[in-house]
């Protein structure tokens, strides 16, 4: 089976700084899969470089069998795969509306199961803010509006950068319940989050970068039982 993602022998400088030294990473279509690693090991790095943000230097990547180690951003997302980068990424002009209409479009294969009402039914704080900008949200509310407007564009895979960072416990639950929601939907996520037993929990497999190298790979329901393994690799 054609891979959805395939990254395979990725090295990404920033500079002179070598980062990721011959990354593989294989994402099939509804398998979900948690990025670990302590901070600055390459994680959004890797991010970046699927979604054409930062170009490898050497190395592959395709996208549905299609070669896109020198794709742009936009050509990546239009083969269905959404990114919600660290920091989110609203219209802060826009009220919620306006933001969840503007990045409507059918899915690759021209799905349109992610209606505008769907989103809305997802994410019922959202439908309490229709009419406000994007600026008078709430950190919690500009996630949950930048991973609605992710949905509206029918993605295969969604790609989730510390999507819970730096919100309040209870938003952070409601965030976790809607990517079970996308998860139980057959999109495929890709996720970092500092929460590793959240990440485990939420996903089929979990790939472990250590100094831009994947050190483990295994099926997240083994890995959450290996002690020893997580507390070398993540501290914990
Ligand atoms: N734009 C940039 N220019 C130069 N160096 C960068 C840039 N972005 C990240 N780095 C460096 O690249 C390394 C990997 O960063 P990256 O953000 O990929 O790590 P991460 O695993 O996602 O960790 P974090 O959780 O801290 O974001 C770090 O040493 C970081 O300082």
């Amino acid at each position: 089976m054609t891979a959805l993602v395939q990254a395979e022998g990725l090295h990404t400088y920033y500079g002179e700084s070598h980062i990721l030294h011959g990354v593989d990473l294989r994402i099939d279509a509804g398998t979900s899969i948690g990025l670990l690693g302590r901070n600055g090991m390459g994680k959004s790095t890797l991010i970046r470089s699927i979604m054409g943000h930062v170009r490898p230097a050497r190395g592959s990547i395709t996208v549905r069998g299609k070669n896109c180690t020198r794709a742009a951003p936009h050509q990546v997302s239009r083969l269905g795969v959404a990114y919600v980068p660290e920091g989110r990424g609203i219209f802060p002009n826009l009220n919620v509306r306006e933001n969840l209409r503007v990045a409507a479009r059918p899915g690759f294969d021209g799905r349109s199961d992610w209606t505008y009402e769907r989103v809305l039914e997802t994410f019922p704080r959202l439908t309490e803010r229709l009419g406000h900008g994007g600026q008078q949200l709430s950190g919690g509310e500009q996630q949950m509006l930048a991973i609605g407007r992710a949905l509206m564009t029918n993605p295969d895979l969604l790609i989730l950068d510390e999507a819970t960072e730096g919100l309040a416990p209870l938003v952070i639950a409601e965030i976790w319940r809607i990517i079970g929601t996308i998860r139980d939907s057959g999109v495929s996520t890709l996720i970092v989050d500092r929460n590793y037993r959240k990440v485990l929990a939420h996903t089929d497999r979990c790939v472990v970068l250590e100094k831009g190298k994947v050190v483990e790979e295994k099926d997240s329901a083994t890995l959450a039982g290996q002690t020893e393994v997580l507390a070398r690799y993540l501290g914990v």
